[in-house]
């Protein structure tokens, strides 16, 4: 197995890549070396640093899972090893000056993959070989499922539309808990309900056949109570309001 680094390998996405691809059988806990500014969550057999020179000493795949601004002030030199960034907004120009590597490929899962749900769409640059792909796409796997993609703009829009995970629908969650508890529901009761209805219909929409556009149509076509909701929903700018809210995130994870 290929000897890997996650720089940032203790935090909230890196220990989740640590964990599952251990878990999953990609990853040699032996072969593994975390760094961070802390050694919490260090999984068992797998070596922790606070030296980025060593990690990548030890290393022949070095993952890059700090936060931008952490990574703007690093100094790493990886002398062509290939790098597997998931940082969102850093592009793969900058990735390549600041590391000394050609060899790069990015991917955007997200807080997910922790319990092996992410969908994680990658890309790679010209320079990178096979194997660190073949790895990248069983890592991300190991952490739900993996897509690769043509072009770079894909991973950063990917940062708004997908690696936000449960926060979007969270919100849309919480919004009707809100309503349903004006109504007189009891709180835990109004949690159940919704969190049951969300799950099931995620289900439904993924197994049932039809897609999201033919069920609102076909609710909208019976004309009933639920295409009162609706309607009323579109006609307080429901969907502009999506659209302005993955708007920004898209314009906040542009390199
Ligand atoms: N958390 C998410 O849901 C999510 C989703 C998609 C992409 N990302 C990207 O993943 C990256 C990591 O995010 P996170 O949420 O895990 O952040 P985090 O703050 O939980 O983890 C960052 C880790 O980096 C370590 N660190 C900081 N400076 C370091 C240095 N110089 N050398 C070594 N380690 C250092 C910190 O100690 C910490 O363990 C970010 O770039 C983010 O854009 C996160
Ligand atoms: N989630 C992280 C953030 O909120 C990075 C991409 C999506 O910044």
């Amino acid at each position: 197995m290929t000897r890997i680094g996650i720089i940032g390998g203790t935090g909230w996405l890196g220990s989740a890549i640590a964990r599952r691809g251990i878990a999953e059988g990609v990853i040699d806990p032996a072969r593994l070396w975390l760094s961070s500014r802390s050694p919490t969550e260090v999984p068992q057999g797998a070596h922790w640093t606070d030296d980025n020179a060593t990690l990548i000493a030890e290393s022949d795949l070095v993952v890059l899972s700090v936060r931008p601004a952490q990574f703007r002030q690093m100094q790493i030199d990886l002398q062509g090893r290939p790098a597997l960034s998931v940082m969102a907004g850093v592009s793969a120009t900058e990735i390549a000056r600041a590391t000394v590597t050609a060899r790069i490929i990015r991917a955007l899962p997200n807080a997910m993959a922790d319990s092996g749900m992410s969908w994680t769409p990658y890309w790679a640059t010209d320079q990178a070989e096979a194997p660190e792909i073949a790895l990248t796409q069983s890592l991300f796997t190991a952490c739900g499922t993996a897509e690769r993609v043509e072009d770079e703009a894909q991973i950063d829009y990917a940062a708004a539309l997908t690696g936000s995970g449960t926060a979007f629908p969270a919100l849309f969650a919480q919004a009707m808990i809100d309503h349903a508890i004006a109504q007189g529901m009891p709180e835990d009761r109004a949690a159940r309900a919704v969190l049951h209805l969300l799950t099931a219909a995620s289900q439904q929409l993924q197994q049932g056949g039809e897609s999201p556009a033919q069920v609102v149509k076909a609710f909208t076509d019976y004309a009933g109570t639920t295409a009162a909701g609706l309607n009323a929903m579109k006609a307080a700018g429901f969907t502009e309001a999506v659209h302005a809210g993955l708007s920004a995130a898209a314009e906040a994870a542009k390199p």
